[in-house]
């Protein structure tokens, strides 16, 4: 079978100039860093289209033309390749290293095409720079392998290994192959197959490149779902949820619930106007975040009233972190105004017994211990349960 490579490299080409149009109207849709990588790699289509396109005129343009400008083109499309990947997945673009590979790689292909010619010296020298572009664009990429990873990330893995490994055969053929020096357009197994995959690959990564795209906006839109705006902690739906995966999880006994609410905070709107109030409990999520462990989930239920989550933890050492988070909600100052307030919490606390099938028994305990703390004077912490609290004066401060 005759493999007319001038035509591959044509319709890899034409493929990437159609899609480029396509991807570059879409970036209207997209906003932020995913709006800026995907503009990259749409332009980076156009200059593959043209790249390749002036390779495959060898011999009917002037050398200048299809090896000169064509590696130049080709080592910026590669360059902007990776740096649009790499903006993709929030990791330094690596700008300056970027241009070295490309520069030096582009200065090597001219000096051994103008001054010296020698095609294999071009070849062993586009290969180098295409293996320093394919490390800068598989590093990054290299945590999808871990179990649970992106399969997006791992499409794009692929379609990547898959062009090194065409450019490393055809790399293979002219060190170890009895064909003596083929040019670019001589049907060697080796060209073939690096000009088939390089025909195919802009379809291929950019399908990749789309799927990485939606999986992180997927991703994205599922914490936000989860997310309080305001605090940043957990929502009331993102806490059912993991209330229930607990719950599930854990055996019984061994889980606490705290249920926080910040004392006369109608006060704190009324003076300082509900913007102030946002801020005022914006800071004491985030102190009371700050005294959690690891493991704790801390979460927005509505208005000022936050839950905590306690897996692991029985009554006693509930009572004492809640008497830590009562006294770290205490210091916090906010400036209003002009002016450091501060406020104070009553928390309700519930350990896991054998009755609580569901959580929400459970959440329903601490609410009920929260009313009692409030009636008994607010800034304290009750339980319904059996253990009195532990007394204020045992309890170390948040952060000894
Ligand atoms: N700034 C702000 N205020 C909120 C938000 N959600 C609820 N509130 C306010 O929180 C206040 C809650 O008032 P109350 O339920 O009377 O309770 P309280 O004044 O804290 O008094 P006690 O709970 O009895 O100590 C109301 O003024 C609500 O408008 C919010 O997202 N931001």
């Amino acid at each position: 079978m005759h493999i007319d490579l001038v035509t591959l490299s044509l319709v890899g080409a034409l493929q990437a100039l159609l899609l480029a149009p396509l991807l570059l109207a879409a970036t209207r849709a997209y906003t932020g860093v995913a709006r800026q990588s995907l503009r990259i790699w749409g332009t980076v289509l156009v200059l593959q289209a043209l790249g390749w396109a002036l390779m495959g005129a060898r011999g009917q343009i002037s050398d200048w033309f299809s090896i000169v400008l064509a590696n130049g083109i080709l080592m910026v499309s590669y360059a902007e390749t990776a740096r649009a990947l790499r903006l993709l997945l929030g990791v330094p673009p690596r700008r300056g290293l970027l241009a070295a590979i490309g520069i030096g790689g582009w200065l090597g292909i001219v000096w051994f095409a103008q001054v010296q010619p020698d095609y294999p010296m071009r070849v062993y020298i586009a290969t180098a720079s295409l293996g320093g572009f394919l490390l800068l664009l598989l590093w990054p990429l290299r945590h999808a392998l871990r179990p649970g990873g992106s399969s997006a990330q791992r499409v794009m893995l692929l379609v990547l290994l898959g062009a090194a490994a065409g450019w490393f055969f055809h790399l293979g053929e002219l060190v170890f192959g009895d064909v003596p020096a083929p040019g670019l357009l001589d049907a060697t197994p080796g060209n073939v197959a690096q000009m088939i995959y390089s025909a195919m690959e802009p379809v291929f990564a950019s399908v990749g490149f789309l799927l990485m795209y939606n999986e992180m906006a997927q991703a994205e839109l599922r914490r936000l779902a989860r997310t309080d705006p305001l605090t940043g902690t957990l929502n009331r739906l993102a806490l059912d949820e993991m209330a229930q995966a607990l719950f599930q999880r854990a055996t019984p006994h061994s889980g606490a619930v705290l249920m926080i609410d910040v004392d006369h905070f109608k006060t704190i709107n009324d003076r300082f106007g509900h913007a102030g109030g946002d801020r005022m409990l914006a800071a004491l999520a985030r102190g009371i975040g700050g005294c959690l462990r690891k493991d704790d989930v801390l979460g927005r239920v509505g208005g000022e009233e936050f839950l905590v989550l306690l897996p692991d933890t029985g009554i006693d050492d509930a009572l004492v972190l809640a008497e830590r988070l009562r006294m770290a909600a205490a210091r916090l100052q906010v400036v209003l105004d002009g002016e450091p307030q501060s406020v104070t919490v009553s928390i309700g606390a519930a350990a896991r017994d054998a009755t609580d099938t569901e959580p929400a028994t459970l959440i329903h305990r601490a609410d009920r211990a929260l009313y009692a703390a409030k009636n008994a004077g607010r800034n304290r912490v009750a339980t319904l349960e059996a253990t009195p609290p532990a007394p204020a004066r045992d309890v170390a401060e948040c952060g000894d």
